[in-house]
């Protein structure tokens, strides 16, 4: 599985205000890069602190990259992932329209009526893990359903599950030209955080690229 992580945060490195509100912190051309790389993936994945925050569509925006997929011979949309452990994600979310597949991937904490709730409303769901969602094992699950490559969007306890668990081959990140603060704020990676140097993840910086009123730094991990 090639997993891509891909975020904008303020110059302060927030991915959000403390109230975890929806903030547009690039601007149309990194929504356009951002529109290009779910059109790429076979899969869009959130947390479920994003999707229960901003209620994403995560479809591609872009009708000739839509076009451009189907003569692939793929779907027109990505599927969309959430990872939520104890399968919160409401019934009425934009993610399960059905622009394209949606997976919901649950641990063993998530009751049965939560979970056919959403089959009912079109969701496939993925168990994996016994607490929290066991990434490892759900990302070998969506391969056997066909998905080679995820996208990432965020947030902050998700990406840095990813990073911890070694999962991430490319991170992306978008540096918009604004502060934000706000110890409360989410960050690009949050979760418990590396306490030992050995264990931080070393990136290979390949590209910084001006864009809107901010850069894209981009890395290999
Ligand atoms: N600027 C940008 O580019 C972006 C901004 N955002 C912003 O980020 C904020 C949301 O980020 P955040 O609160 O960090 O939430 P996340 O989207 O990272 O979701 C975190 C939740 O995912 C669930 N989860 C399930 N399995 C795992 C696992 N193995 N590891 C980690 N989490 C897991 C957990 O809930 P549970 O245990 O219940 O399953 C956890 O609380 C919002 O304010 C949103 O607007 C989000 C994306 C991009
Ligand atoms: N690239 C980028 N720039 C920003 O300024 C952002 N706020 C985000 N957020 C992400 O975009 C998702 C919105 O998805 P839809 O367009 O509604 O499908 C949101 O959930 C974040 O993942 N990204």
């Amino acid at each position: 599985m090639h997993v891509h992580v891909n975020a904008a945060e303020s110059v302060d490195g927030k991915l959000s205000t403390r109230e975890r509100e929806q903030v547009a912190i690039s601007g149309p051309e990194d929504f356009d890069r951002m529109d290009a790389l779910r059109a790429e993936a076979d899969g869009v994945v959130v947390g479920v602190g994003t999707e229960l925050a901003d209620d994403p569509s995560l479809t591609v925006t872009d009708a000739e990259r839509r076009e451009q997929r189907e003569a692939e011979g793929r779907p027109p949309n990505p599927a969309r992932v959430v990872a939520d452990s104890r399968a919160r994600t409401p019934t009425d979310a934009e993610i399960l329209g059905d622009e394209a597949v949606t997976y919901v991937l649950v641990s063993e904490r998530a009751v049965k009526g939560d979970i056919e709730a959403l089959e009912n409303a079109g969701a496939t769901v993925i168990v994996a893990g016994e607490d929290r969602v066991d990434l490892p094992g759900a990302f070998e699950q969506l391969e056997a359903h066909g998905l080679d490559s995820l996208m990432v969007e965020g947030g902050g306890e998700l990406v840095f599950s990813l990073f911890d668990a070694g999962l991430v081959d490319r991170l992306t990140v978008y540096v918009g030209s604004t502060v934000i603060g706000g110890r409360e704020a989410p960050t690009l990676v949050d979760g418990e955080g590396f306490t030992d140097p050995d264990s931080f993840p070393e990136l290979s910086l390949t590209g910084v690229e001006r864009m809107d009123d901010g850069v894209v730094l981009s890395y290999d991990v």
